[in-house]
């Protein structure tokens, strides 16, 4: 997407053809820098430290950095060790799972001296397939967003459609467009009048920092807020729909998404606001249904609670990104990642191919000839 005039996507395969480029997630918004992937080590740890995030984007930063491990060393034993080593990096977005599998079930039946090649064209492959899937998420959502446009009284027809919106799923959780934020896009560029409540998604603050600054980079009008301003809102009329994304959901429909999410689909629900999942089929998990019994949830340190990075702004900083202890020394902190918001909390999952109700048998409409 758009950065101050300029195309770009999270990843991609750099001019000497064997290594990956990334944007470091972790600088912005006050920085906007990239890093250069080398080998399979270094793509895992950019997934674990969350340099790369998002489940599509996650998935193809495994892709390629089996590509990576291949190149060095393209035997049996070293591509089970790289599918190992990546797969173990963050247990929920089901994405790395999938996209770690698609190469490897690609490269294995070859001659190990073109398993590179081959898991570099694959990873490339489902690359442009994310693009694709999330540009056809935003068409499918944009008819949502125009049909609540149409249905609002003639009274609120001159205000802006609020969505309300949870973490990032926005073009820098995927290759290019986003999940839930491909909708906004497409409205916005279709001319729709929009407004975006961007929840700052305690404790990493994906919202605030990445929601935000890619909003403000496609000149979409928004207002940041703390998470647990959701609800008031919501009470208070001015959401007219939630839309967020998710990291898993399940064949009957459940989905895992950054914690807080549960949250905002009960006070969706508790309001009559609508409450939408964009994704795309590489996040759904056809091997679980009940979400809450079966998605494994990420545990992350718990310094992301007791601490928050940002930029200090005194004149001697020259504007460094620091990170300030927000708890006493003995506090202990719980930094569970993602929570499951049950089927019946959600009103419709956007896709690829289309909208579906969030059940095995609304998912199976537009998946059943796969
Ligand atoms: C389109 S997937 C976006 C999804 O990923 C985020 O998690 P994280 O930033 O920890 O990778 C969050 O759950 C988003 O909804």
């Amino acid at each position: 997407m758009n950065i101050d005039g300029t195309a770009w996507r999270t990843i991609w395969l750099e001019k000497d053809g064997h290594s990956v480029g990334v944007i470091d997630q972790t600088q912005l918004p006050h920085k906007f820098s990239t890093l250069k992937l080398s080998n399979c080590q270094e793509a895992a740890t950019a997934i674990s430290t969350m340099i790369v995030r998002g489940a599509p984007l996650i998935g193809v930063t495994g892709a390629y950095g089996l590509m990576l491990a291949l190149q060095e060393d393209p035997s049996d034993n070293a591509l089970e060790a790289a599918f190992k080593q990546l797969n173990a990096t963050r247990p929920t977005a089901v994405n790395l799972r999938w996209a770690l599998k698609r190469i490897r079930d690609k490269v294995k039946p070859l001659q190990p001296a073109k398993r590179a090649e081959a898991a570099r064209a694959e990873s490339a492959l489902i690359a442009e397939e994310d693009v694709a899937m999330c540009e056809a998420i935003g068409n499918h959502g944009l008819a949502i967003i125009q049909k609540l446009a149409a249905g609002r009284p003639s009274v609120r027809q001159k205000e802006p459609i609020q969505v309300l919106t949870h973490c990032n799923a926005g073009w820098l959780a995927t290759v290019d467009w986003g999940t839930a934020l491909a909708p906004i896009y497409k409205a916005h560029r279709a001319g729709l009048n929009i407004h975006v409540w961007v929840d700052e998604t305690r404790p990493r603050n994906q919202g605030a920092s990445l929601t935000a600054y890619e909003l403000g980079r496609e000149g979409v009008p928004h207002t940041v807020i703390v998470d647990n301003a959701g609800g008031h809102l919501m009470q208070q009329g001015y959401v007219d729909a939630v839309v967020v994304g998710s990291d898993r959901t399940t064949r009957s429909g459940d989905v895992c998404n950054k914690i807080g999410t549960y949250l905002k689909a009960l006070a969706a629900l508790d309001n009559g606001v609508p409450f939408y999942v964009a994704l795309p089929a590489s996040t759904i998990d056809w091997s679980i249904s009940d979400g809450v019994a079966e998605i494994p949830i990420e545990t992350r340190s718990a310094m992301e609670v007791t601490h928050i990075q940002g930029r200090n702004n005194n004149a001697s900083s020259n504007n460094q990104l620091t990170t300030v202890q927000l708890t006493p020394n003995q506090s202990e902190g719980f930094n569970p990642a993602f929570d499951v918001t049950p089927a019946r909390l959600v009103t419709a999952l956007i896709t690829e191919r289309g909208v579906a109700a969030a059940s095995e048998t609304g998912l199976m409409e537009l998946y059943c000839d796969d």
